[in-house]
C-alpha cells in the first residue's frame, strides 16, 4: 500500500530562487524544455554508464530514448525518460534543495541587479535547470523510480512555499516530468507549449545534438501508435566527430550554447580531431563573458569526456589547467575505460598528453585571435585576461605564448592597453628592460613618485593593476630576453651613460653628492632602522623629496600584504628609502643636520619624509595617529 502524502517545504534559497525564475527572470520561457531534456539526457547516460560499470544493475539500456508527450485536453506537456530515476530521498535532495555553492552570494547579486537584463545574465551564468518548468507551468508533478530498486516516489508542486511528496506503486525505470501548463501569452514571452510545431522548433533550436533520441508522440496517442514509431525530433549528430567542413557556425553555437547554458554565442571555437596511438576529438570553446564564479574556490572546470561518444562526466579537470578553467566543451577520447576515475585521468601519461595539447590549441586560437580580431581579443582579455596571467604562475612550458598574450595599460597610451611585443617595438634606444609598476589601481601607479624619472626621460612603464601581476612578474624573468624590472625596485639608474662619452663627468658629479650627503644619509639609516634598511640617493625622483624602493629579490608591500592575509608568518620586510638629492626638503634637511646635527626636531621630520614616502605610494602607515601629531606639530611651528 502506498504511504500517506507528505507536504514538505523548500529549503529558503530555493524558494527565492523559484520565486525569481516564476516572476520572469528569463524573458524567454521556451528554455525550460531545453533544461528538461537536458536533465533527462543526462540520466540517461548515467543509466548507460552505471549499466556498463555495474554488472549487477539490472536495467534495459536497449532503447534509451526522451519522449514528449503532449495531452490538450488536460493541458499538460510530459517530458519523460528512461533513464537512472531517482530514490525519495534524491527526489529531497536534488530537487527540493539547490546544493549549488554560491547560491546565497548569486540570489544578493540578482536582488542588487539594476534592471531584468543584468539580473538575467546573472541567473543565466547559475543555470535554474529544473526550477525553470515553472516559468510555464503551474502545477509540475515528477515521478520517477531509481534504477534497480522498486519503490517509485510522486512529487508536486506549484513552485510557491511547498511541494508533495508521495511512495507511488508500478512506475517504470526513469523520470517524467508533467507541467500543468500556464496559458500561452505573447506578451509575457510564453509561447503555445501544447503546438507540436512549438515544440519541433525548440527541440530543434536548442536540443538537436542531444545523443539520446527525443521522440514526440502525436497529439492523438491512438492514432500514432496505428501510424506506427513516433516521430524523432533530433538529428543526435555528436558535431564534434563531424570534419570541420561540413559544421556551420550556427551549428557551433548552438551546440556550445547548449552545453553551457550560455545565451551568447562563444567568442571562440576550437575543433580538433587527433590520430595516432590515442585518437580523440575535442570540440572546445572560450565564452564571450565569464561566469559569476570564475574567482570562487569551487568554481567548476575542466569539459565534458565522452569515451567513443558515450558520456562519463563533466568539468574534467584533467583535461584543463586551472588558468583555462573558462573554457567549455567536448573531449572525445577513444581508448579509455569507461570505468575511468578523476584520480586515475589525473595520473594518466595519455591524458597529460591529451591536456599539454589542448592548451595549446587554445592558447594558439587565442594568440590569432589577437592578431586577426584586437576588438573582439580585448573583450576576451578583459573577461579573463587576469585568468589567463595566473598560467604564468603555473605553467612553464607555455610562458612564452602567455606573454604574447598579456595585454596591459602602460604609461604610453592613456586609452590604450598594450602587448609586450609593442612595448619592445617603442623601447628607447640602448634600453634593454621592460619597466613596469604594480599597485592597486592606474591613479595610484601614474602618481606614484616612483614614476617621475621615468616620465620626465620618456621611458615607457606599464601599469599593472591586478594582484596576479605581483606574483608572476617576480616569477618571469624575461619577455624575449629584454628583463622585467619594477621601477620600485632595484637601482635604477637611468643617468648611465652606456656610451662612454661624458661617464667620467658624471662619475665624478655622483661621487662629490654621495660625499655631501653621506653624513645625513648615515644619520637617517640610524635613526629609521626600525623601518628601512637603507637610506640612499635616489636618481629616479625629480619632483618629490623621497620614495621606497625594495631589493631586486624583496617582496613588494603588496604581495606582503596578501601573503599575510593568507595566513603565512613572513618576517618583516624592511625597504630603502630614496631621497632626491635636488629636492629643497632634502638640501635643507642636510644643512640643518650639519650645522646641529642633535637637534630633536630632525628627528621628527626623518619620520615625516619616511611616511609621506608610505602615503605617497598608497601604503599604510605603522602609526597614522602619531605621524598626524608630528605633522601637526611642524605645521604649527612654520605659522
Ligand atoms: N530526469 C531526471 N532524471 C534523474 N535525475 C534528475 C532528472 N532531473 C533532475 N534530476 C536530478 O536533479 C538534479 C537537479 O536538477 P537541476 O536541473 O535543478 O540541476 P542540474 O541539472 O544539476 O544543474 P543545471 O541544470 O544547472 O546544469 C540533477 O542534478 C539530477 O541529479
Amino acid at each position: 500500500m502506498a504511504s500517506p502524502t507528505e507536504t514538505l517545504e523548500f529549503q529558503a534559497e530555493t524558494r527565492q530562487l523559484l520565486q525569481l525564475v516564476i516572476h520572469s527572470i528569463y524573458s524567454n520561457k521556451d528554455i525550460f524544455l531545453r533544461e528538461l531534456i537536458s536533465n533527462a539526457s543526462d540520466a540517461l547516460d548515467k543509466l548507460r554508464l552505471e549499466s556498463l560499470t555495474d554488472t549487477d544493475l539490472a536495467a534495459d539500456t536497449s532503447d534509451l530514448h526522451i519522449t514528449l508527450e503532449v495531452d490538450q485536453a488536460a493541458r499538460t506537456l510530459t517530458v519523460r525518460d528512461n533513464g537512472i530515476g531517482m530514490t525519495r530521498d534524491d527526489v529531497v535532495d536534488l530537487i527540493g534543495t539547490i546544493a549549488k555553492s554560491g547560491t546565497a552570494s548569486l540570489l544578493a547579486k540578482i536582488k542588487e541587479a539594476k534592471d531584468a537584463d543584468a539580473a538575467q545574465s546573472l541567473i543565466g551564468q547559475f543555470g535554474v535547470g529544473f526550477y525553470s518548468a515553472f516559468m510555464v507551468a503551474d502545477k509540475v508533478t515528477l515521478h520517477t523510480r531509481r534504477a534497480g530498486t522498486e519503490q517509485g516516489t510522486v512529487w508536486e508542486s506549484d513552485g510557491e512555499g511547498s511541494y508533495t511528496i508521495a511512495e507511488a506503486e508500478g512506475l517504470p525505470v526513469g523520470t517524467s516530468v508533467t507541467l500543468h501548463l500556464k496559458p500561452a501569452d505573447g506578451e509575457d514571452g510564453l509561447g503555445d507549449y501544447l503546438a507540436t510545431w512549438k515544440i519541433r522548433q525548440i527541440v530543434k533550436q536548442y536540443s538537436d545534438f542531444i545523443r539520446w533520441p527525443i521522440r514526440m508522440a502525436a497529439e492523438d496517442q491512438d492514432e500514432s501508435e496505428r501510424r506506427g514509431e513516433p516521430e524523432t525530433l533530433n538529428s543526435m549528430k555528436a558535431l564534434w566527430a563531424r570534419p570541420r567542413s561540413e559544421v556551420t557556425e550556427a551549428e557551433y553555437n548552438e551546440f556550445y550554447q547548449q552545453i553551457s547554458h550560455d545565451w551568447q554565442p562563444p567568442a571562440e571555437t576550437v575543433h580538433m580531431r587527433a590520430e595516432g596511438t590515442f585518437e580523440y576529438e575535442a570540440l572546445l570553446f572560450v565564452p564571450a563573458h565569464a561566469p559569476f564564479d570564475l574567482f570562487s574556490r569551487d568554481a567548476k572546470r575542466g569539459v565534458q569526456l565522452y569515451v567513443k561518444r558515450v558520456f562519463i562526466m563533466d568539468d574534467c579537470d584533467a583535461l584543463m589547467p586551472n588558468y583555462l578553467r573558462f573554457v567549455k566543451g567536448v573531449v572525445d577520447a577513444h581508448d579509455l575505460s569507461l570505468n575511468v576515475s578523476r584520480e586515475i585521468l589525473q595520473h594518466d601519461r595519455q591524458i597529460t598528453a591529451v591536456r599539454r595539447r589542448l592548451v595549446k590549441k587554445v592558447l594558439a586560437a587565442l594568440k590569432d585571435m589577437r592578431t586577426k580580431d584586437s576588438e573582439t581579443y580585448a573583450k576576451v582579455w578583459e573577461q579573463f585576461g587576469r585568468v589567463l596571467k595566473e598560467g604564468l604562475i603555473e605553467d612553464r612550458d607555455n610562458t612564452d605564448t602567455l606573454l604574447e598574450l598579456v595585454s596591459t595599460a602602460s604609461t604610453h597610451d592613456p586609452e590604450k592597453a598594450t602587448t609586450l611585443r609593442e612595448y619592445v617595438a617603442r623601447m628607447k634606444d640602448g634600453q634593454d628592460t621592460v619597466y613596469y609598476l604594480t599597485g592597486e589601481n592606474r591613479a595610484m601607479v601614474e602618481n606614484s613618485p616612483h614614476m617621475e624619472a621615468f616620465t620626465a626621460k620618456g621611458y615607457e612603464v606599464l601599469i599593472l593593476t591586478d594582484p596576479v601581476d605581483e606574483i608572476w612578474t617576480d616569477e618571469v624573468p624575461s619577455f624575449d630576453g629584454h628583463r622585467f624590472q619594477s621601477i620600485a625596485k632595484g637601482q635604477v639608474d637611468l643617468d648611465d651613460d652606456s656610451d662612454g662619452d661624458g661617464g667620467d663627468e658624471a662619475k665624478t658629479e655622483k661621487a662629490q653628492r654621495e660625499q655631501d650627503f653621506a653624513a645625513l644619509l648615515g644619520w637617517l639609516q640610524s635613526t629609521l632602522a626600525e623601518h628601512v634598511k637603507q637610506v640612499r640617493l635616489s636618481t629616479r625622483l625629480t619632483t618629490s623629496a623621497a620614495c621606497l624602493v625594495g631589493d631586486a629579490q624583496d617582496l613588494t608591500p603588496t604581495l606582503e600584504k596578501m601573503y599575510r592575509a593568507m595566513g603565512q608568518d613572513l618576517p618583516q620586510v624592511k625597504r630603502i628609502l630614496e631621497l632626491n638629492p635636488t629636492h629643497p626638503l632634502v638640501t635643507a634637511l642636510r644643512r640643518a643636520h650639519e650645522a646641529n646635527a642633535d637637534d630633536l626636531a630632525l628627528t621628527d621630520i626623518a619620520e615625516l619624509v619616511h611616511g609621506s614616502a608610505l602615503l605617497a605610494e598608497g601604503g599604510d602607515l605603522p602609526d597614522p595617529a602619531r605621524f598626524t601629531r608630528l605633522l601637526t606639530d611642524r605645521l604649527t611651528h612654520t605659522l
